[in-house]
């Protein structure tokens, strides 16, 4: 099957020695990302987004022409100054909110949303997009409640309150977010992972407790599997591909308090391949991995084509993550789909 060549609308790429492990295995395959900006510190200016890029630009593997898209982290200081830099500077192309504590290296994230008033004003002046973690933090909210409460509490008031923002609810887990994102004006849509296409929330448990299988928003149970499924193979054109993947060293995984991500960059394409044709709708992969995204970023489609041949192949248990590994999705099993080079 040969396709335009795809993009990843939601990636963690991490940084210093870790980007030559890590963005190969996004290059091989996609022609941009929406790079995340939750490093320790965060990126918070034109400048580091810029400095940033060129690191990223450093990895690639020779004659490689992989074109990161760079994001600002947003804080409560951040101001309609620095979104006016982000703008200027050309390579950055959203802002992330990070509501306070709600995941890995959230802790420089919004406090509250009226602080950030100059700074959406400005995003919705200049139309760039806000991408959002839709978790509400409240310890008094059930974790797999955490979203859908985020849509009530957060999103709607937010969606009204800046009538031309353009909205990117990231890594959508529940029918709720579908719901939401269905109804919304144009200018709101949602990035999907592959993980949470393809499995729900017994996989925490499956024989056992799995920490490579945790990330957040956590995978919740098959009914919002089956809307997010329903929703990516709809040719709705608000729903596009994030894959979210997030590298952690295995010891960090592997501890008594297990942080979140879950790494798929090596097989993104092909895990995304098996969903589709899972829900007999892999005609429908091509509009969702290639043509949604650029469409409400407002950037063109990539000019090449990636195919994809039904051949299974083994995934390596671990692969190299600077002086340590990383645990990828499927370690140690099959994937029905190989990525021809
Ligand atoms: N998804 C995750 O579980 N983790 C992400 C952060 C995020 O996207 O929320 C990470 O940076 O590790
Ligand atoms: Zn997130
Ligand atoms: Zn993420």
């Amino acid at each position: 099957m040969t396709i335009t060549q795809p993009d990843d609308w939601h990636l963690h790429l991490r940084d210093g020695p870790l980007l030559a492990a890590v963005v190969p295995h996004t290059a091989r395959c996609f022609a941009r990302a929406i790079v995340m900006p939750n490093l320790n510190p965060p990126i918070t200016t034109a400048d580091q987004a810029v400095a940033y890029r060129d690191r990223i630009l450093a990895a690639r593997p020779q004659g490689c022409n992989f074109t990161p898209l760079m994001t600002l982290y947003l804080t409560d200081r951040t101001s309609a100054q620095h979104i006016r830099d982000a703008h200027a500077s050309g390579v950055v192309h959203a802002v992330k909110l990070y509501p306070a504590g709600a995941t890995t290296h959230s802790e420089s994230g919004v406090t509250d949303l009226r602080r950030c008033e100059a700074a959406l004003e400005e995003m919705e002046r200049i139309g760039m997009p806000l991408l959002v973690h839709g978790e509400v933090t409240d310890p008094e909210v059930d974790v797999f409640d955490r979203e859908a409460v985020f849509i009530e509490r957060v999103l709607t008031p937010l969606i009204e309150r800046y009538p031309r923002l353009k909205v990117v609810l990231e890594h959508i887990t529940t029918e709720e977010a579908v719901r939401f994102v269905t109804l919304a004006p144009p200018r709101v849509a949602a990035t999907i992972t592959a993980h949470h296409l393809l499995w729900n929330r017994n996989q925490l448990f499956e024989g056992g407790l799995r920490p490579h299988h945790y990330c957040l928003p956590v995978l919740k149970r098959e009914r919002h599997r089956q809307a997010l499924v329903a929703a990516a193979t709809s040719g709705n054109p608000k729903f596009f591909l994030g894959t979210d993947s997030a590298p952690h060293p295995r010891r960090a995984k592997e501890a008594t308090c297990g942080c979140a991500g879950i790494y798929t960059a090596h097989a993104a394409l092909e895990l995304y391949a098996e969903a589709f044709e899972a829900a007999g709708a892999l005609d429908k992969l091509e509009a969702f991995a290639s043509f949604n995204g650029p469409a409400f970023y407002g950037l063109p489609r990539n000019a090449g084509t990636v195919t994809l041949v039904r051949e299974p192949w083994r995934v390596p248990e671990t692969y190299p993550f600077g002086d340590e590994v990383v645990v990828p999705m499927r370690a140690g099993e099959r994937i029905a789909w190989r990525l021809a080079s």
